[in-house]
């Protein structure tokens, strides 16, 4: 366990609890991302990423409108080396949230997912209509040297009607409820990476 990290989830629960969301500065270190980026990239060369899709009767042409990225779901069971730190890290997160804040988040699921240059995803909400399982919506960067200029920015309405822009800075995790926070991936002159995915509770 990063005892750094151990050390800091008090403060990030507590924005979590009076935000709703809190941005979370080298949740992995830079030898993790590194590993993490190399992983994913080597994988998508192998064919192994899919498309993302954006709801049952869309068509191909209607999802490029919508996103752009492509996603591979990690595997606990076949975790590689730095994805072992990965699952320490986000689960010791998802633990410590369940205790303090009662959310019933049970267990998580994660995926890779790399945006081609000039690729996007458009403003949405990660809950689905039929489907409240997601309660928390974690997104780890693995881009490492991130600059402004480069665009590709977490953009996020907060309850006010604010936006905040998040950079996708490597080992930077962003944390939000699910529901309540409509936000957009804006292009980049880069490509971009992370690990993504959503803390749940059991429904049905
Ligand atoms: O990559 C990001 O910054 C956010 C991705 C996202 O909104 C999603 O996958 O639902
Ligand atoms: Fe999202």
């Amino acid at each position: 366990m990063d005892a750094s990290f151990a050390a800091r989830l008090p403060a990030l629960i507590d924005r979590l609890a009076t935000d709703g969301w809190f941005v979370c500065p080298d949740f992995l270190d830079a030898t993790t991302v590194a590993a993490l980026q190399a992983e994913g990239r080597q994988r998508l060369e192998a064919g192994e990423f899919h498309r993302a899709s954006v709801g049952r009767a869309t068509g191909a042409s209607i999802r490029d409108q919508i996103r752009g990225d492509s996603v591979l779901w990690l595997d606990p069971a076949q975790a590689t080396s730095p994805e072992q730190v990965y699952w320490q890290q986000i689960e010791l997160l998802r633990q410590t949230i369940n205790r303090e804040l009662y959310l019933g988040v049970a267990d998580g699921e994660y995926h890779y997912a790399h945006y081609p240059v000039g690729t996007f995803y458009k403003r949405h909400l990660d809950r689905f209509r039929d489907d409240d399982a997601r309660v928390v919506s974690c997104v780890c960067y693995l881009n490492q040297a991130w600059q402004e200029t480069e665009g590709g920015q977490l953009r996020m309405q907060l309850d006010d009607g604010r936006e905040v822009d998040i950079a996708p800075q490597g080992g930077n995790l962003v944390c939000f409820l699910s529901d309540r926070f409509p936000h957009e991936v804006l292009p980049a002159t880069r490509e971009r990476w992370s690990i993504t995915g959503w803390m749940r509770r059991r429904t049905g």
